[in-house]
């Protein structure tokens, strides 16, 4: 699905932590008009608070209280480690709101436990929600309701995309995809750039080249009809220069070792679950 704007007039939003995904979402939400009172954040750490409340201009609490009654909607940004004890502080507080978690790992039986109520819904976002490009997947408990669902959607496609899974398994997937994704990307731009000033490049130039790339594989990978592959294979002139650099990854499992790690992420985000989630 594409972002769309809708009525968000009656939403009223917590988050619980305020750390790098809330604010990310808090970003999307602003930029698409969202009044700023209609969001208050709970965050313990000081000087994050002193960041939100300056780069956003929204209530910011050091801790839950009774304010957090007027939520409709209470998004839970926590670690997966802390979830438990912000649960343990908010739920008093929280009893009426619809409940959506973007905490890695942390299944919603679990969740619906903590809180005392089966309408959660879980997502995995992803940073680039912050300019409105992010990619979020979503996984409702069965009591979530269709108004539910739409209050959820109402969220999230401020942010970006988003999708619907059958199955929460998948988010595991997910986490291990989209949702730590953008990480790859950074880790594969600066090994470019590295790669450029070694060259002789400036650093300017090659972050220049390396982000501009990036945007514009991914644009003509987005409208082209063609699969990844054969984009591939059109840069792939035989004998040349992109023919080197990919024989030398072949050459290094380069592809096996970057889907190993991707199912690395997809087992720490069951184990987290596992770890973090246990009653
Ligand atoms: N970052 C991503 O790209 C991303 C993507 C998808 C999903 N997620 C998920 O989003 C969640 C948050 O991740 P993050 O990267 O935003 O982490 P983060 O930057 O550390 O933010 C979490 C915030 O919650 C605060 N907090 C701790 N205990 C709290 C409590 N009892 N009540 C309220 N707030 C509390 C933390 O404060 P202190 O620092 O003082 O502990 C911290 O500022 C995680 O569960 C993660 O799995 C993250
Ligand atoms: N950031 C979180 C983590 O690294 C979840 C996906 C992206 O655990």
């Amino acid at each position: 699905m594409t972002p769309q704007t809708t009525d968000s007039s009656n939403q009223h939003i917590a988050f619980i932590g305020g750390g790098n995904m809330a604010s990310a979402i808090i970003g999307g939400l602003l930029k698409r008009g969202l009044p700023a009172s209609q969001i208050q954040v709970v965050e313990p750490f000081a000087e994050q608070r002193a960041r939100l409340a300056q780069q956003f201009q929204i209530e910011v609490s050091e801790t839950a209280g009774a304010s957090l009654a007027r939520a409709t909607l209470a998004v839970w940004a926590v670690k997966p480690q802390t979830f438990r004890q912000a649960a343990e502080q908010s739920r008093a507080h929280t009893q009426a709101a619809l409940h959506l978690s973007v905490a890695a790992g942390i299944r919603s039986s679990t969740i619906a436990g903590w809180l005392g109520t089966e309408r959660v819904v879980r997502a995995m976002p992803n940073t680039p929600a912050l300019i409105g490009q992010g990619m979020t997947a979503l996984f409702a408990r069965p009591a979530a309701s269709a108004a539910d669902r739409l209050a959820v959607e109402r969220v999230v496609q401020t942010t970006g995309q988003y999708l619907w899974l059958d199955e929460e398994a998948q988010l595991d997937a997910v986490t291990a995809l989209s949702g730590s994704g953008p990480a790859y990307v950074f880790y594969f731009i600066e090994a470019m750039i590295e790669a450029g000033t070694d060259m002789g490049l400036s650093r300017e130039q090659a972050q220049q080249l390396a982000v501009g790339t990036f945007a514009g594989a991914s644009a003509l990978a987005h409208e082209a009809t063609e699969p990844p592959e054969v984009l591939r294979a059109r840069v792939t002139s035989k004998g040349g220069t992109t023919y080197a650099a990919l024989t030398s990854m072949e050459q290094d499992g380069i592809k096996e070792k970057f889907m190993q790690a991707m199912h690395a992420a997809r087992q720490r985000a069951s184990e987290m679950g596992d770890e973090f989630g246990a009653a």
